[in-house]
């Protein structure tokens, strides 16, 4: 290779230290494809150092991981994880779904990874994360003020992260208040094989709770889970749960979450999707999705060739295909 081939071949991955990356996760043949490829524009318009490392499931369809590598995202297949009990059929497809996300601390080539999810966007550098203390597991605290968590106790009186201030704990509760309670949507996190094998053991002796994963990883990093700014992870009923708490000019990341706030299912009709801030969030969603120029451009066919070389398969199950539909969030 010559000295000019070699230039002309760098891009930002191979600038930055190969050691970090973000991930995301991706399963089935739906529409949260687009949200990945929202995503990895998101992460060149925000010029981040890392590449964009896709985690998926096989039934992802070919024409899927196409797009994606034609987008620079280094693709990797990972095998469904399963929960310990049989529930369901639609029940144990969201938590397939979920706890195969735990498959990212197998991860090894990488010391320190961003997970972020498909329904996230970022708008500004967040590069910084990497660089937050060694050890811990960095994320930002759940609202427990949405509907989805009327089955706890919390919802019942009240009782959120994001204002500890406002309930006085009853004392007839026979639990004190929760420890810090992350979103799973976001968390810098430290692949590393030990790690992995103890999270999947400790999973198939525990049984599921509702939100899967997400309870799972709060129980298993609880003691060096360190709660970051929710400037990290706006969870968009922030916005009207908790007003005056996040500043919209501050906020570096985006999360998609509440009932049909995801920008391409988007139509304002569930409630509060009709405020002129989500309505704002949407746009700017759009206007990176849409933004011809932010599109991968490999700066040679070498180039492209190594973002597809860099995309190995870790693992191929053949399954069935998974059905899901986000409501079992809520449902399950
Ligand atoms: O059919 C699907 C469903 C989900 N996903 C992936 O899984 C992620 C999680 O799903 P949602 O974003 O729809 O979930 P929510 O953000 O609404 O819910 C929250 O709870 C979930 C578990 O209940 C996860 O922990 C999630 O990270 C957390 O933010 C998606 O972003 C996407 O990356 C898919 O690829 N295909
Ligand atoms: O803070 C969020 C929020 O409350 C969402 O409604 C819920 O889906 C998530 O699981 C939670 O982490
Ligand atoms: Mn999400």
């Amino acid at each position: 290779m010559t000295p000019e081939t070699h230039v002309d071949m760098i891009n930002a991955s191979e600038k930055a230290p190969k050691e970090r990356a973000y991930v995301t996760f991706l399963a089935g043949n739906g529409d949260y494809v687009k949200g990945v490829v929202g995503l990895a524009k998101g992460l060149r318009k925000v010029k981040s150092a890392y590449p964009l490392v896709v985690a998926m499931l096989p039934d992802v369809p070919e024409e899927h991981r196409e797009i994606l590598r034609s987008q620079g995202c280094i693709v990797r297949e990972i095998e469904p994880v399963h929960p310990p009990d049989s529930q369901d059929a639609y029940a144990r497809a969201y938590y397939i779904i979920n706890y195969s996300k735990l498959r990212i601390w197998n991860f090894e080539e990488y010391n320190k990874m961003i997970y972020l999810d498909a329904d996230i966007q970022v708008f500004g550098n967040i590069d910084d994360l990497f660089d937050f203390e060694d050890g811990y597991l960095h994320g930002v605290l759940s609202c427990f003020c949405e509907k989805i968590w009327s089955y706890t106790p919390l919802y019942s009186i009240g009782y959120c992260q994001y204002c500890p201030e406002k309930v006085v704990w009853p004392a007839e509760m026979e639990s004190a208040p929760p420890s810090p309670y992350f979103n799973a949507g976001m968390f810098v996190f430290e692949p590393n094989p030990l790690t992995y094998e103890s999270l999947l053991q400790t999973l198939q002796v525990t049984p599921p709770t509702p939100f899967a994963e997400q309870d799972f990883l709060n129980m298993f990093f609880g003691k060096v889970f360190k709660p970051v700014s929710p400037v990290y992870n706006l969870i968009l009923s922030v916005l009207w749960r908790h007003p005056g708490k996040v500043d919209l000019e501050s906020v570096k990341v985006v999360h998609y979450c509440p009932p049909g706030s995801k920008p391409w299912r988007y139509t304002g009709e569930e409630p509060n999707m009709d405020r002129e801030d989500v309505k704002m969030l949407i746009k700017k969603w759009w206007d990176i999705y849409n933004d011809e120029s932010l599109d991968f451009k490999p700066k040679s066919p070498a180039d492209l060739e190594a973002t597809v070389l860099e995309s190995t398969i870790i693992a191929s199950v053949t399954e069935a295909p998974l059905s899901y539909s986000p409501a079992a969030s809520s449902a399950a």
